[in-house]
């Protein structure tokens, strides 16, 4: 379970978010909506420990953030919004590469697994050479080394084909409910969002969303 109480962020001066709080278990699949400039990514990078609130507690099953960082970063994986892989490797060397710096050890096979789950099928391939999906798969396959209990995604789908997307969201939908993850993912695809997500945080009040939601008939909570 993460806990969320009354955090708020800011750059310098800028406030960003204030006073937020949500709680999410282990099993659901959250959505996280906003116009840009919301502070999604911002969110996103706090709840993956990368940035400190400058107010507020975050715990996750009940470890709080500011005492055991060390210990809670080894249960997320986090793909931030930006694509981040060596071009010129393969997807073999960059899985390998992206193990060694993880925690933990895990053969060639294993690693291979992982990218076959999500029908990531160029492991010789150099990374220069796949798609937009692809690389996408990618990254994710990467934060997903450690096999942490919780997913952060930032736009894990952003433009790429529609095929591609639906693979990336049965797989996470898999994820969550078969092996009980905890996963907060922000998309602009409102379809997608839908479709996979369990409930869905806006963060900023927007009638935009609220009607979108609420004719879906899924629950719109405003951060
Ligand atoms: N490192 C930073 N330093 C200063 N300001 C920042 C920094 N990162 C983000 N911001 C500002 O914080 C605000 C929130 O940005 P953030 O990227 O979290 O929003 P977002 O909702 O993810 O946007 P988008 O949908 O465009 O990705 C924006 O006004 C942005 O300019």
């Amino acid at each position: 379970m993460l806990n969320v109480r009354s955090i708020s962020h800011s750059y310098s001066t800028k406030s960003v978010f204030k006073n937020v709080s949500f709680s999410v278990s282990n099993g659901e699949i959250v959505g996280l909506v906003g116009e840009n400039g919301a502070g999604k990514s911002t969110l996103l990078k706090t709840l993956a420990t990368l940035t400190n609130p400058v107010e507020g507690e975050i715990m996750l099953h009940d470890q709080p953030y500011h005492q055991q960082k060390k210990d809670i970063r080894k249960k997320i994986g986090f793909v931030p919004q930006d694509i981040a892989l060596w071009e010129e490797f393969t997807v073999e060397e960059n899985m390998i590469f992206f193990e060694k710096l993880s925690w933990v050890t895990k053969n060639k096979e294993d690693l291979k697994q992982i990218c076959q789950d999500m029908n990531l099928d160029k492991w010789n391939e150099p990374v220069k050479s796949l798609s937009g999906g692809m690389k996408r798969k990618l990254n994710l396959a990467i934060s997903l080394i450690h096999d942490p209990q919780v997913l952060l995604l930032d736009e894990p789908t952003a433009g790429i084909d529609l095929k591609s997307r639906k693979e990336i969201g049965s797989y996470l939908y898999k994820k969550a409910k078969n092996e009980n993850k905890l996963i907060i993912y922000t998309s602009h695809d409102m379809d997608e969002i839908i479709t996979l997500c369990d409930r869905v945080y806006c963060l900023g009040k927007d009638p935009f969303y609220e009607q979108l939601l609420e004719k879906a008939e899924k629950e719109l909570i405003v951060l």
